[in-house]
């Protein structure tokens, strides 16, 4: 993803200051490295990015994290962010259809909450270079059925060997080929189904809101979402 963001920044006529990967750690690198940057973007690993963030609120550069796979850690950020009075906006899918469908979803669930016929679960497929599982997305939009559906009380994102407990959200996972991150919610009636569904096309869609993002948070500063973000985009 770093190469994508920096193709759409320079694009959109930004500046590239520095780049880091696995041959330059960021964090071997220097303060001055970073010079006058007024943003960082990470796009790494799940074991990097609390090490990353903190490194960013230590020498007060705004951070936009796209890396997934660490939101166990999220009071931890939330705690540090305060801390240091920083600026990080994270997200686990930075489309804009992604942001829509979860928006989509709060309403989906509150109506079904109602309907105990319907039964929920969400799958997701990435291509196999990707490094955790499930996808940030797919977590995000189970919990979000949780605390949706009164008669759900947890995300269970293992193959299940045994009956799946009814209260648990199943998530299932696939790994193959290329495809950029497609991820489908449903629920499942004995009558019919209904789904809502996000399949992204390239990782272009993913660098745009980056720089949305991006813009939206100079000068702001807390932990924000990009649902934070979403009203704007949607007015302008
Ligand atoms: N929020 C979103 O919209 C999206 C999130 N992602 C997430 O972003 C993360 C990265 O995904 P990809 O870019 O596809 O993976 P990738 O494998 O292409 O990129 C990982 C990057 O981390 C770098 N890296 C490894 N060790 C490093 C170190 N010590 N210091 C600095 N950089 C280091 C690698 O050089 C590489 O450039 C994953 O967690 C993925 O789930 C991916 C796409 C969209
Ligand atoms: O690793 C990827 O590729 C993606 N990861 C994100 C996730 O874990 O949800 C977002 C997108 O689906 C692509």
């Amino acid at each position: 993803m770093g190469g994508a963001v920096a193709r759409e920044a320079e694009a959109d006529s930004h500046e590239v200051v520095a780049r880091f990967h696995s041959d330059r750690p960021f964090l071997e690198a220097s303060r001055s490295a970073v010079g006058e940057a007024d943003m960082a973007v990470d796009f790494s690993l799940p074991e990097l990015a609390v090490p990353h963030l903190r490194r960013c609120c230590e020498w007060q550069v705004p951070v936009v994290m796209g890396t997934t796979g660490w939101y166990d850690a999220l009071d931890d950020v939330r705690t540090l962010v305060q801390e240091h009075d920083a600026s990080v906006l994270y997200a686990p899918n930075f489309s804009i259809g992604v942001a829509v469908l979860s928006r989509a979803l709060g309403h989906v669930t509150t109506l079904m909450d109602a309907l105990d016929d319907y039964d929920a679960f969400v799958q997701e497929l990435h291509h196999t270079k990707k490094a955790d599982s499930p996808s940030g997305t797919a977590q995000m939009l189970a919990e979000q059925v949780v605390d949706g559906l009164s008669r759900k009380d947890h995300v269970e994102p293992e193959t299940q060997h045994q009956r799946i407990d009814p209260s648990a959200v199943h998530v299932s996972s696939t790994r193959a080929g290329t495809a950029f991150g497609e991820h489908t919610v449903a629920f499942d009636s004995p009558f019919d189904r209904v789904a809502l569904r996000h399949r992204a096309k390239n990782r272009r869609g993913f660098a745009a809101g980056v720089l949305r993002a991006a813009e939206w948070l100079r000068g702001r500063r807390g932990l924000f979402t990009l649902d934070d973000v979403l009203d704007d985009w949607l007015n302008a």
